[in-house]
């Protein structure tokens, strides 16, 4: 088997207050270490039977007619239906596009989607925005958690920056649907997903039971799968949340908090497959990106740690005096234009 990632897990459901600062510290040290932390899903944050209606719903969207997913096609505003190798994750390094399909759902305002949404899955359009409610809130209090974790001065620096009524950000709810490769592929070099790393601030991912897939570089520059149920959480009622720091956090807290590149292969017998999993079989999993509102500056982060570390990074402190502060916004645009050149090279 696999030499399979390291990854802490960690359980969030702490309500008294010391350990909340107990979670909090074990937290920023995974997110430190590894930018990977596995959440125990007890249920209490995402009820179980709200994850699962989530991905049946994810079934019906792909399933749907195929001009019903074209007319919701991706646009610039990083919203829509992206078909098969339609995203290059990995530009430098793929041949071809990613295999797989996905439908990135943007903010909704009062339960409406603000992009249009296939006539299949229309009814369910309330379900859908009650889902990415649930995924907002958990995100609101990872992000509580790593103020205090990081003792930043007030504690809730980073969840104010995340709050809606501030104004529109950039996170998107994205199924992803990872179709298994034809038996008589002469494709065997495709990637699911191309290396990468996340853009905004905290990702959360929810994966299926048995679906292989995802890997992450590690730092000795090899890849290492992350099995959806590690060990510990085979009889929990559903497979924990990976949750992974995206660029954006790691910018604004100069790279302390790490961002660590990963991807989606078909690791084959010969390769990566975790015991237990397979990837021969269609593959669903759920991300949930988070962003802060889109006008934050991303300044400096009031945290004495995240000072001490940006004061110990010489390189990055030598910089300091020419980085202009970017928006939240600012950075996501620089992200996506290396993603999908096909959207905007025509616009440059
Ligand atoms: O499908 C997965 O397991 C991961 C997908 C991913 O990394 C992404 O969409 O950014
Ligand atoms: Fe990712």
């Amino acid at each position: 088997m696999a030499k399979v990632a390291k990854i802490p897990i960690i359980d969030i459901s702490a309500d008294s207050e010391q350990d909340q600062r107990q979670v909090a510290k074990e937290l920023v040290e995974a997110a430190v270490e590894h930018g990977f932390i596995y959440i125990k899903n007890t249920g209490k944050d995402i009820p179980v039977e709200a994850v699962e209606a989530a991905f049946e719903l994810s079934k019906k969207l792909f399933n749907a007619p195929l001009a019903e997913k074209q007319a919701c096609a991706y646009q610039s505003n990083n919203r829509g239906w992206s078909a098969m190798h339609y995203e290059t994750l990995d530009p430098k390094n793929q041949r071809v596009g990613d295999f797989k399909e996905a439908f990135n759902f943007g903010e909704f305002i009062n339960g409406k989607a603000q992009q249009p949404i296939p006539a299949s899955i229309a009814e369910h359009e309330s379900q859908i925005s009650a889902f990415r409610d649930l995924c907002y809130n958990m995100c609101l209090k990872l992000n509580t958690l790593l103020g205090i974790g990081l003792d930043v001065n007030p504690p809730d620096f980073f969840t104010q920056a995340h709050k809606t009524e501030r104004g529109a950000s950039g996170t998107i709810l994205r199924l992803l649907y990872y179709p298994p490769l034809p038996q008589t592929s002469a494709t065997a070099h495709d990637v699911r997903a191309g290396a990468h790393s996340d853009y905004g601030s905290l990702t959360l991912l929810f994966r299926l039971r048995g679906q292989a897939g995802l890997e992450i570089r590690t730092p000795d520059a090899s890849w290492a799968p992350v099995p959806v149920s590690p060990p510990g959480t085979e009889a929990d009622p559903a497979p924990p949340i990976l949750v992974n720091i995206g660029d954006l956090l790691s910018y604004w807290t100069n790279g302390l908090l790490r961002s660590t590149v990963h991807r989606v292969v078909f690791p084959g017998p010969g390769g990566g497959l975790v015991d237990g999993e397979t990837d021969t079989e269609p593959r669903y999993s759920m991300a949930f990106f988070c962003h802060p509102v889109g006008t934050t500056p991303l300044a400096v982060v009031p945290s004495e740690r995240v000072r001490k570390f940006r004061a110990a990074n010489e390189a990055a402190a030598a910089q300091d005096g020419e980085r202009k502060v970017m928006t939240a916004d600012e950075h996501l645009q620089m992200r996506l234009r290396a993603s999908y050149k096909q959207m905007y090279s025509d616009k440059e």
